[in-house]
């Protein structure tokens, strides 16, 4: 996008890739602009949407497994309300994650990279070396399990950034087995089925920030995806609207319930339900006026875990996909562009094919 600085180093030059660092833009560069028919068309987009928000402190358990398994099945993503992580820390957090993003400019190049499989990166767009067109998103990369293993590399600025954000990683995990429980029982499973399954599971954020945009008509922060993992935990702008789900063939904003968190099943779980609950196509789209930041938190299945459903969802209706490893399947994932076919596609069994 912008023209390497001369005599900067390397490193430097790298770094004006990020969008947080770079000069306000009054149009929209070209490697930015997607072609007419991938556009976000945003005044197509339906606000007045239903998606599920849960109560989750409710006391009557098997109410909130019924809300879930509707809510999966036929959307993949919810809201949960009275989950527990207080407003005082989701405050703390999107504060923090603002904060690592004013940083000045040599803080952030140290952490620039664009390797996909670096543990702790500081990153633009999706894939930038593999990608034709570009998202106007920045974004942090973080490992978060075990904590202890990773933290040490986090950033070092802001001052506080390490303690709240492995603070809230916990809660986050917490949060996501209490999940995975409901999730087990709404399929009929035992409480811990799915937990046992994902094995000792490895957990990521991404704390993504996304500038004002001049064009936001032509590009996307992140382009329709659905994520290769098992869970999101997607914590969200309280301002700025942007994050927007497919169903039925209609985009539909997700606009964040006060400090409710938003749950989406990844294609790991539409793997382990056989096809049952759904990895759904979601999108961010960018503002002309505001910058937005949303703060995801990734439940993974441990790199060796093997996924295929279980036999009791099995017994009348046959395998859809064909059992893989995780690491397989994320290593499938990240070799291609985000918006392609959904990865699972590549994973189908004979009968899936004609489903
Ligand atoms: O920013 C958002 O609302 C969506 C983020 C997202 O989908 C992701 O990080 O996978
Ligand atoms: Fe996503």
């Amino acid at each position: 996008m912008n023209k390497p600085q001369v005599g900067g180093s390397a490193r430097r030059s790298r770094m004006h890739q990020l969008l947080s660092t770079t000069p306000h833009h009054d149009t929209l560069p070209e490697n930015y602009v997607r072609p007419e028919s991938e556009r976000p068309r945003l005044s197509e987009v339906v606000t007045d949407s239903n998606i599920p928000v849960i109560n989750l402190s409710s006391s009557d358990k098997n109410l909130i497994i019924s809300q879930i398994a509707n809510a999966c099945e036929n959307y993949g993503f919810f809201q949960v309300v009275n989950h527990g992580i207080t407003e005082e820390m989701l405050r703390e957090v999107m504060g923090i994650g603002m904060e690592f993003f004013r940083l000045p400019p040599e803080e952030k190049a140290k952490l620039y990279s664009d390797d996909p499989a670096k543990k702790m990166r500081l990153s633009t767009s999706f894939n930038v070396k593999k990608e034709k067109v570009h998202n106007w998103r920045d974004y942090l990369r973080l490992h978060c399990y075990p904590l202890e293993d990773f933290v040490p590399d986090w950033p070092a600025k802001p001052e506080l950034f390490k303690e709240i954000m492995s603070t809230y990683c916990t809660q986050a995990r917490q949060l996501g087995f209490r999940l995975f429980g409901y999730i087990s029982e709404s399929l009929g499973l035992e409480e811990d089925y799915i937990e046992k399954v994902l094995g000792k599971q490895e957990q990521h954020m991404a704390v993504n920030y996304y500038p004002q945009c001049p064009e936001p008509e032509l590009t996307y922060g992140l382009p329709a995806h659905t994520d290769p993992n098992a869970l999101t935990i997607l914590l969200q702008d309280q301002q700025v609207t942007g994050l927007q789900v497919l169903k039925e063939g209609k985009w539909i904003a997700v606009d964040p319930v006060p400090w409710a968190l938003t749950i989406n099943i990844g294609d790991q779980l539409q793997a382990l339900s056989n096809g049952r609950y759904r990895s759904v196509w979601h999108r961010a789209v960018v503002n002309s006026n505001k910058e937005r930041m949303s703060i995801a938190s990734f439940l993974c299945p441990c790199n060796s875990a093997l996924i295929c459903p279980p036999k009791k969802l099995t017994e009348r209706s046959p395998a859809i996909y064909r059992s893989y490893t995780y690491d397989e399947y994320y290593k499938k994932f990240w070799s291609r562009n985000l918006d392609q076919e959904h990865c699972l596609e590549l994973f189908k069994t004979n009968s899936g094919e004609q489903n």
